[in-house]
């Protein structure tokens, strides 16, 4: 059984895919906080910008089987684009390597999807998703070594303004498996500021791009 908060189509706003269409299938839950406001200052992860509790967004609910997924995602695809081409489903939450399987990953395939995750990075991921991004959460355990990009979040925490600590941390990185690297802003009350930081650092080190989380700028989902 799939837990489902919501589906909607917009345009990739983050990573390299940045500018893509696509269906988002966001999963309900998370292991790195239950999403509740009380419990968030407790939480592994303290920034997140979503809510991914329950089922009460469009299309979402328990659903048996990875072929109503698909065929969901494969309607919602057709809704806004009768294209045959290009299909992109992005599976996020929560965290979708909680839920994300090799029947919903053949379901997709056999509709000629390609298939994009965002994940945190704490659990091993299944084999076939065409565009693995991970976003690693201090203090978590990463178990995402290889990827297509990872996303890393500056600062974590507002007021974390030791770029030193950050660069170090950074550098960990730079020797793994990722075939691109992003610096995103940290959203909230002070992304400009996060946002000058994030430049900052990547002026320092070349070797990370800017994401800008683009979708939040043009009030797209
Ligand atoms: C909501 S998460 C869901 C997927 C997965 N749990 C993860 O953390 O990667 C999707 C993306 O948004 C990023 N994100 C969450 N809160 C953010 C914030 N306040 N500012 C910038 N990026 C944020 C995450 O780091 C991740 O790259
Ligand atoms: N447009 C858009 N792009 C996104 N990329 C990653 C997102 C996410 O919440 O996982 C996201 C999102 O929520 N909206
Ligand atoms: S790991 Fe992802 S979904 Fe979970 S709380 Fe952090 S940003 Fe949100
Ligand atoms: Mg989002």
């Amino acid at each position: 059984m799939y837990t489902i908060k919501e589906f909607f189509s917009t345009l990739q706003g983050e990573g390299t895919h940045a500018g893509r269409v696509a269906v988002f299938c966001r999963f309900t839950g998370c292991n790195l906080w239950s999403g509740r406001e009380v419990d968030r200052e407790n939480a592994q992860c303290r920034f997140c910008d979503t809510d991914f509790v329950g089922t009460d967004g469009n299309l979402g609910g328990k659903y048996q089987t990875a072929a109503e997924l698909a065929d969901i995602i494969e309607k919602e695809w057709l809704s806004m684009n009768p294209s045959e081409s290009h299909r992109y489903v992005v599976f996020t939450g929560g965290e979708p390597l909680l839920q994300l399987d090799q029947d919903l990953i053949s379901a997709l395939h056999q509709k000629s999807f390609e298939i994009g995750v965002e994940t945190n990075g704490t659990i091993k991921p299944p084999n076939g998703i065409d565009w693995l991004c991970v976003s690693p959460k201090d203090g978590t355990e990463l178990l995402c070594l290889v990827a297509d990009e990872i996303k890393y979040v500056v600062p974590q925490f507002h007021g974390e303004i030791d770029k030193k600590a950050i660069i170090q941390r950074l550098k960990r990185f730079e020797n793994m498996n990722f075939k691109n690297f992003y610096l995103q802003p940290m959203d909230g009350p002070h992304r400009d500021l996060h946002l000058e930081f994030a430049i900052a650092i990547c002026k320092e080190r070349p070797k990370w791009r800017l994401s800008i989380q683009q979708h939040k700028y043009i009030n797209l989902p």
